[in-house]
Order: C-alpha cells, then sequence, then structure tokens
C-alpha cells in the first residue's frame, strides 16, 4: 500500500514495536499515547500544569457510571471549548436524521438502487446522502445509512457528530480521517469507526471516493460474543488499529460544523482544533481490515442464519437483539452436501439495508453491483432471484470457492424509511423485483425432486 505523507506541519507518535503506520492495535483496549516526550501524564490524569503548558481534557463516550465506562483523556495545545462559540445553524439538505418520515415516499417494498455518481465537486459534509433512517436520535436509537460521494478535501473545516457513532464502508478511493487522537487512512475492503464527539477532517487521498456509512445513533459497536465458536475466529479484537496520537500547531481561520439532535451547525474558531498532543484510554476512533475477517460457516448441510457473519453489533438493550449488526459476505468455501447454498428466501422483523463493495453477491447474481444497495425493509420477504434459484438448484456441490465477492449488510432491529433521495434522486432500479417474476410454479402434485 502506498505511505501518505501526513499533513504538512503535523507531529505524529512515533511507532512503537509491533506496530504498523502510525497505529496501535487492539479494540477497546486502554491506549496510551503521546506525539511529544513526556506529554502525557503518568499515574495520575490531572496534575496541577501539565507538560509543555498543555491543557487536560476528559472525552466521555459512556455515561460515567457505564460498566465498563470509555472515555480518553487528552491533552492539548487549546481545551475544546476554545474551539467551539456562538452556534450557526446551517442547512445540509442531503443527509437526513430519524425520525424522518418524508410525504410521497413509500418505504414499504424491496428496492434496489445502482451506484450514485458524485456531481461536481463535493466533501464529506455536502457530499453525504442520507438513504435510509431508523428509530429516533431523540432517545439515541436506530441509525441512518448513507451513501457519501467525496471528490475535495476538507481544508480548514473541521466537523463532529453529538448524533453519532460512523461506521464507514468505503467502496471507491481512498480517504484520510485526520482526527484529534490521530490519523487513519482507508482503502475499500477495510473499514473506518469515528466515535461520537471526536472531531476530524476528511481528506482525499484518491478520489472520486465511495462508499456507505452507518450512522448509529445507539450504543457503540462492539464486538459480538462469539458463543460456542470460542475465543477466535470472526473479527479478532487484534486486527483493530487506532490511530498514534498526532496533532497540528496550526493558527488560522477555520470552521467546525457540528450535528447535533439532526441539525447542522457552524462556529468559527482561529485554529485548527486537532491539537491533541497525547492521549489515553479506551474511546477512540479505529480501522479494521475486512480481509482479516475469518469467517465460519457450514461444513456439511445447511445454510445458518447470517448472523455467523457479524463483524460488529451495536446493542440495543434487548439482549441477542440488535439495534445494528454489522455483517460481512466475503469470500470464502461453500461446501455443504445436499444443500441449498445461498441465502434462502425468507421474512425477518429486523431490516436489511445491503451494499456491494466488490464482485459479485451469490443470491443476485446481476443487477446488484458493486457501489449499488438494496432494502429488504422489516417483514417483506426476498431471496435468491431466478438465476441465482435455478443456478443453485441445480449445480454440482462440490467444494466450491465463493470468490470476487464483497458485500455487506446493516441489519436493524427498527423499519427503515427511505428519504425523498433514496426514493426519488438516487438511481432507484423500477424493475427489482421483476427478478422473482419468473420463478416457476414447480408443483405438480407428484412426489419427488423437480
Ligand atoms: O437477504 C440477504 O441476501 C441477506 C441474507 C443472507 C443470508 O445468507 C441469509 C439471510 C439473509 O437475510
Ligand atoms: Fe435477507
Amino acid at each position: 500500500m502506498t505511505r501518505h505523507d501526513l499533513p504538512q506541519g503535523m507531529v505524529r507518535a512515533p511507532d512503537r514495536a509491533g506496530t504498523t503506520e502510525g497505529y496501535m492495535p487492539g479494540f477497546g483496549n486502554d491506549f496510551e499515547t503521546e506525539a511529544l516526550p513526556g506529554a502525557l501524564p503518568q499515574g495520575m490524569n490531572s496534575p496541577q500544569k501539565c507538560n509543555y503548558g498543555l491543557y487536560g481534557e476528559q472525552l466521555s463516550g459512556t455515561a460515567f457510571t457505564a460498566h465498563p465506562p470509555e472515555r480518553t483523556w487528552t491533552y492539548r495545545i487549546r481545551p475544546s471549548v476554545k474551539h467551539s462559540a456562538r452556534y450557526e445553524r446551517i442547512d445540509l439538505p442531503y443527509w437526513k436524521t430519524a425520525p424522518h418520515v418524508p410525504e410521497g415516499v413509500t418505504s414499504l417494498g424491496q428496492y434496489r438502487w445502482d451506484p450514485v455518481q458524485a456531481e461536481g465537486d463535493l466533501t464529506w459534509l455536502t457530499g453525504m446522502r442520507t438513504m435510509t433512517t431508523a428509530g429516533d436520535v431523540n432517545t439515541q436509537v436506530g441509525m441512518a445509512s448513507h451513501v457519501y460521494l467525496v471528490t475535495k478535501s476538507m481544508v480548514d473545516e473541521y466537523f463532529y457528530s453529538a448524533d453519532s457513532e460512523l461506521l464507514v464502508v468505503p467502496q471507491q478511493g481512498r480517504l484520510r480521517f485526520a482526527t484529534e487522537l490521530g490519523v487513519i487512512d482507508v482503502a475499500p475492503q477495510e473499514i473506518a469507526i469515528l466515535p461520537r464527539g471526536l472531531v476530524y477532517r476528511v481528506e482525499v487521498l484518491d478520489g472520486p471516493c465511495r462508499g456507505f456509512v452507518c450512522e448509529n445513533y445507539g450504543q457503540k459497536f462492539e464486538l459480538p460474543a462469539r458463543g460456542p465458536i470460542g475465543a477466535n475466529a470472526l473479527a479478532n479484537p487484534r486486527d483493530f488499529k487506532a490511530p498514534v496520537a498526532a496533532f497540528e500547531d496550526r493558527e488560522v481561520a477555520s470552521t467546525l460544523t457540528i450535528k447535533w439532535c439532526g441539525q447542522f451547525h457552524e462556529t468559527k474558531i482561529a485554529q485548527s482544533p486537532l491539537d491533541v498532543v497525547a492521549w489515553h484510554g479506551n474511546y477512540a476512533p479505529y480501522k479494521y481490515d475486512l480481509k482479516t475477517y475469518c469467517p465460519v460457516g457450514a461444513i456439511l448441510f445447511d445454510h445458518p442464519d447470517p448472523s455467523i457473519f457479524t463483524v460488529l453489533t451495536a446493542p440495543s438493550g434487548v439482549p441477542g437483539t440488535a439495534n445494528i449488526d454489522f455483517v460481512l459476505f466475503r469470500d470464502r468455501w461453500m461446501v455443504a452436501e445436499n444443500t441449498f447454498r445461498p441465502p434462502w428466501y425468507h421474512k425477518n422483523i429486523m431490516s436489511e439495508l445491503m451494499g456491494n463493495i466488490h464482485g459479485q453477491y451469490d443470491a443476485k447474481l446481476t443487477g446488484f453491483v458493486p457501489g449499488g444497495m438494496s432494502l429488504h425493509n422489516m417483514m417483506l420477504p426476498h431471496g435468491p432471484d431466478r438465476d441465482a434459484f435455478e443456478g443453485a438448484s441445480n449445480s454440482n456441490l462440490g467444494p466450491h470457492k465463493l470468490e470476487n465477492t464483497m458485500s455487506f449488510m446493516f441489519e436493524t432491529r427498527f423499519p427503515q424509511h427511505l428519504t425523498e433521495f433514496a426514493g426519488k434522486k438516487a438511481p432507484l432500479q423500477d424493475d427489482y423485483i421483476d427478478c422473482w417474476d419468473s420463478l416457476e410454479k414447480k408443483f405438480d402434485g407428484t412426489p419427488g425432486t423437480k
């Protein structure tokens, strides 16, 4: 992978043994990192005076008393309160927030979209296109799904979402998230997780960039309990990478945009807010390489529920019923005997928003293309199209490797409502449901397989 230089003037903590390219391995670890030696207080959080004249500040991602609490201590050139004052409401008309049920758009249905294309100069903020929303941001439950189209870097512009944690799934191009806690670069087949409240700027490393975002209003994503699978496989904690500390000391007129209860507000600041010289704690952004996901599947017969492919789950408070599951359908071996191997026909109380990152999906051999999305909403039937059904019903069942495939699902316990953009402007495939039209009646009253 090409190494990209750091932004000019940014100072980054040195890598330690075992880390690469400025990241520290582990999910939910209590990390510590400093870009200048001795910047991090040892043995305490709040010394009377911090080294280098830094200000100590805590960023809490859970209630103080949650178990376990998630928080990070930052040591920064200026406290954040100097980075935000006198907010002015601004409009980002394509970024919508639940509850949002537009008139004249029907969410009940099976929907599929071709890739949304970028037009003109778009940044992380102006290029965000909400497809669906679910739940309610005011009660911190539910989610939104978005497509992002980014062609232009944010320059002296910063953003944070007080509403949500963002799970970013790149499909095209390479992006850089220069955050308060360090720098994360992502490419297709990787993901980034940006916690609620964290300030960042998004830069284009290789454009144009397109991808998907799951905006999680609820409890944070965590690794699923593996149950009888045991201590290994699926997403392994060490493959998540948090950035080492990196800061810039730049006094230049800048703007900070805040997403708060679905509204966007802007404030003017006189410096870069990426001024955290050192930090320690367990509330941090991550990247994760989806190619390190170790799938577990059927090794004799039948097709298990897709929950077996969960990468991350965001709990809802009801055990076993996620606010959101992030599920990955990657390349893998198919070996099940006497089995219809692709997904079965089904109706699901959870609603399923899928995106194709790369290649071909086994239940839809055509039509669900890289960059495209589909929605099978709560309790709406779906399954393989006719060609996938016929192919899988008649294929030779030797061991077969599904290659050239990577799709994902944002599955939520809440129904998803289409935005006006998704229903009227995005490239909706009007003929999608015809893919099941030619499924034949095979039943003729006589026993035996047809
Ligand atoms: O609908 C889909 O394609 C997603 C899906 C995949 C699978 O293997 C089982 C169930 C399911 O909803
Ligand atoms: Fe499904």
